[in-house]
């Protein structure tokens, strides 16, 4: 990796630690065991881990709202030690709790947010970045009529008020339907467009594969991997080859060393190893057990598939 070159990451992270420390019977906690993570300008990064992997704390420390015990960090360009105010001002974070004073209406949420950083009358983009969310139509209702979907959208608008070049969400859509997850989704990709660098943590592995350009994978406080998303998927040698037979299979047939399940629909699903096993070969011991094939097709692995492998390498 380039430590060098920051300029052209959004957030570059260089053997960072964190040790919590403890207090009465609670022993120390090394929350993160030296983290490298690189984050390109403009792309979309997720930040992926079983829960207690050390997501928040690398947030957290990015944000300015915990201390790390080592390493180097720089957001868009600033050492967030010797530059820690133009950092901050980099990044908008919208965090996991929906903490919001519901007395004010967004319009005003906004105003006092633009406040807080310091960005002048007219220098506030309030209800551009109401209308861009989709809220200029409650821009002065009352933040407790909102919907929990309208909420959340309001964290994301609050985030945006300096207009920072990179917006982080934490876990962004923890208990949010399915149908609020795509608006969400939608909105988060327009500030993209619009040039935004955006972290997202997620325990939604279908999520992070489908939204996220690159992927990196902590556990136990450290980043057991960080590549783009394809190179991630393909890394991992396994792949299904679903088989219809011609006719039904009633009995389990022998396929020698070949892994597989009868799924209740008659077909089978084969996993193999692409670098190992050719799907030939595969028809052959189909073929010497019987089986004729009606029709194939080959399963690539998923990000779940990779979450697993590498987190289980990684106990
Ligand atoms: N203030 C703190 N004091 C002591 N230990 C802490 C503190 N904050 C976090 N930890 C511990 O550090 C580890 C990493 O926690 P962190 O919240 O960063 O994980 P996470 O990946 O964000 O998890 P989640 O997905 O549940 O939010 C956990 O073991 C947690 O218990």
């Amino acid at each position: 990796m380039d430590f060098n070159t920051n300029a052209e990451y959004a957030i570059a992270a260089r053997g960072v630690r964190k040790t919590y420390g403890g207090s009465g019977m609670a022993p120390e906690k090394e929350a993160l065991k030296g983290v490298d993570i690189l984050v390109k300008r403009g792309s979309i990064f997720g930040l992926l881990g079983p829960n207690g992997a050390g997501k928040s704390t690398f947030i957290n420390i990015l944000a300015g709202l915990v201390n790390k015990t080592a390493g180097e960090v720089s957001v868009w360009g600033f050492d967030i030690d010797r530059n820690p105010r133009q950092a901050r001002a980099s990044l908008g974070v919208v965090p996991q709790e929906i903490n919001m004073d519901v007395f004010f209406t967004p319009l005003e949420a906004l105003e006092i947010q633009a406040g807080l950083y310091g960005v002048p009358k007219n220098k506030r983009r309030s209800m551009e970045i109401l209308n861009a969310l989709g809220l200029g139509d409650k821009a002065n209702a009352y933040v407790r009529m909102l919907s929990g979907g309208m909420k959340r959208r309001l964290l994301v608008a609050k985030a945006m008020v300096h207009s920072p070049p990179i917006l982080i969400l934490d876990e962004p859509t923890a208990g949010v339907d399915i149908e609020l997850r795509k608006q969400l989704w939608e909105y988060v990709l327009k500030l993209h467009e619009m040039g935004v660098t955006i972290v997202l943590t997620t325990h939604y592995l279908e999520e992070a594969q489908e939204l996220c350009e690159e992927i990196a994978i902590i556990h136990n406080g450290n980043v057991v991997a960080c590549e783009p998303t394809e190179k991630l998927i393909s890394s991992l040698d396994r792949k299904t080859l679903m088989v219809t037979p011609s006719e039904a299979v009633d009995i389990k047939p022998d396929l020698g060393p070949l892994e597989f399940e009868m799924k209740s629909d008659g077909s089978l699903a084969i996993a193999y190893q692409p670098s190992k096993t050719q799907v030939a070969d595969i028809l052959e011991r189909l073929s010497g057990a019987g089986i004729a094939v009606k029709d194939l097709s080959t399963v690539e692995a998923d990000l779940e598939d990779v979450f697993l492998e590498l987190t289980y390498r990684a106990e």
